[in-house]
This record gives C-alpha cells, structure tokens and sequence, in this order.
C-alpha cells in the first residue's frame, strides 16, 4: 500500500524551478530514500509532503490526504525532523520532548527516547548549551516523539560521529521494523546504501533513477570501476567507445570508468594508443556512490571521511 504519492511535483521560487518534475510512491513500511548533492531539490520536495510548501504543479497524497488542506490530521501522524530546530535557548531536553510529546494523542515515552537516542546524561542540558551531535538526536527525537506513521528525516546523520552515526542507523532500522514508514533525505551514500529498501536519485529537480540500492548499483555493475589520473587530458569519448565500457566520469581531474571485466585491459591499450599511463590506478568493485556518479555524471559531495 502506497502511504506517499507524488505526481509530477513542480516547485518554483521566483522564476527559477527548483523541483521540475518529481514522481514517486512509497510504500508503507519501507525505508525510501531521496539522494542527490546539496541544493537539487531535496528539501523543498520533502517540504511539498510535509505541507511546509505549497507545491506549484502536481500533486501529493500522504496517507491518502492533501498535505495542504488535511495538515492538521497529518500532522499528528507524521512526525517531521527539521534541519534547524525553532527550539528555544534555554528549553532543556526533557522539557522539549514533554512539550512536542503534549502535542499528540499517543505519544512515545519521553525517557524511552531519551535513553534510546543516548539523550539522557543531557536531559536537564538547556538546547542553547547542547554540542551539534545532541542537537541531532534531539531533533530525530522530536520527530517520533509522536508515534508518527511516517517519519520523515533530512539530512540524518550530519553533524555526527562516525559511532553516533551506526547508534542512529540502529535505532532508524528499529523504528522502521516498528512498522514506521521513513522517508530519508540524505547526501551520504553509505547512509542510503546501508538503510533504505528503495531510494530515487534527484538531479536537476528530477528523479534520474528509482530502485533498490543494488538494483541502482547493479545499473553499472559490470563488476569494476577504475579510478585514475592522467599527465594530459584523455580523449573521454574513446574510453566510451570502449565495448566494455558503461560510463566514463572526470570528477576534477580522477577518471572514473566503469564496465564489466574486460574494460582495464581495454582502457590500458587505449590510453596507450593515446600516449597515456594510468597514473595512481585503482580497481574497485562498483558501490552506490559510482551508480550516483554514473547516473547523474557528478560526484555527490559531503561524504564524510
Ligand atoms: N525559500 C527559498 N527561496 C528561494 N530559493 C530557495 C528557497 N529555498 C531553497 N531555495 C533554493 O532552491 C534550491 C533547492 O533547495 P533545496 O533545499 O530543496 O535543495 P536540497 O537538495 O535539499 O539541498 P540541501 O542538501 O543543501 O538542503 C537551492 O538552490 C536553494 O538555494
């Protein structure tokens, strides 16, 4: 059962169109997840669902509803994670979650999701005085204090540790097992490849592709990915011409060619016969993060070390 549907969403400010022509259903249950580099349209398409914004073409249902004229009733069964909390300075963590939690009919356990998010040695900590990490949990917290249907998370796990980031896989793949429906906003590769069952790559406002993140990787995967630098320019479009070669990206200056098995002695012989070495040659097997560079032709950024 379908509890989003977004039918060729567009969204402008002024005259620029941010969100072209976006479509996409998610399923109950499932971890979706949207992709893409920072400024295409992620959050204002999720903004379009929440009923932050008011859509300028197309349509969207959330639990069969309008977004815009039922948000009431959709707000109390979808809890919403902000990128920037509207929190008070001096509100404390306990106080904050006592408050969102007031809001709804059926809300969780303060002190459970306290203890869950690893809130609780900062429950009497005012928000102003909290580090960038606990302001993230307490904002995921926020987000399901209400027992929501679906959550929906921007940007997750930024501003984390790498320990604090797997505790939050964790505890998502928990709510989702939950029965909780989760739309995740992310720019993080690892993230969508780790947690979500189906993910749409946003480019330029609209979805270049929608699939499992095998099935995403698979769309390149050929098996290898070659990564190297050359001395002077590569004639790029004969490495396409290569039979065993899909895509061929330059991302500042490091080439990245994927195909299947036989595309390192192909490009080889081909740099050769372009008076070419591979310098700093490495062969890979491919991962999300060449399926993104192979589908939209750029590298997405922010990924931490
Ligand atoms: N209220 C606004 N008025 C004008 N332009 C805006 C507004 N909000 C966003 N934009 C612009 O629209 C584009 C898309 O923004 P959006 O936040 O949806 O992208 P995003 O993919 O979520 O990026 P990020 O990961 O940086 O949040 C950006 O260029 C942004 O600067």
């Amino acid at each position: 059962m379908a509890v989003i549907e977004v039918n060729n969403l567009t969204k402008r400010y002024a005259d620029r169109t941010v969100v072209a022509d976006v479509s996409f259903t998610v399923e109950a249950g499932e971890i979706f997840g949207i992709i893409g580099r920072n400024g295409v349209g992620k959050t204002t398409t999720v903004e379009c669902i929440s009923g932050l914004r008011v859509p300028d073409g197309g349509t969207v249902a959330v639990l069969g509803l309008d977004p815009q004229r039922h948000g009431v009733q959709l707000r109390r069964q979808v809890g919403v994670q902000l990128q920037e909390s509207a929190l008070q300075d001096r509100i404390t963590v306990r106080e904050a979650l006592g408050l969102f939690a007031s809001f709804y009919p059926d809300p969780a356990r303060p002190e459970q999701l306290m203890d869950e998010l690893g809130l609780t040695a900062s429950r009497d900590t005012a928000y102003a005085k909290l580090s960038g990490g606990q302001k993230q949990r307490l904002s995921i917290a926020l987000a399901l204090v209400g027992n929501p249907k679906i959550a929906i998370l921007d940007e997750l796990t930024t501003g984390l540790d790498p320990q604090a980031r797997r505790e939050t896989w964790q505890l998502i793949s928990g709510v989702r097992d939950r029965g909780v429906t989760i739309l995740l906003v992310t720019h993080f590769m690892d993230e969508a490849e780790r947690l979500c069952d189906r993910i749409a790559v946003i480019h330029d406002g609209r979805v270049a592709a929608l699939d499992t993140p095998d099935g995403l990787t698979a769309r390149i995967a050929t098996g290898q990915v070659l990564r190297f630098r050359t001395k002077s320019p590569a004639d790029l479009d004969a490495l396409r011409a290569l039979p065993a070669v899909s895509s061929v990206v330059d991302t500042d200056g490091d080439l990245v060619v994927a195909g299947t098995a036989e595309a390192l002695p192909e490009a080889i012989v081909e740099l050769s016969r372009q008076h070419l070495i591979p310098i700093g040659l490495k062969v890979e097997q491919a991962t999300l993060d060449d399926a993104f560079i192979a589908i939209t032709g750029t590298a997405p950024t922010g990924d931490p070390a």
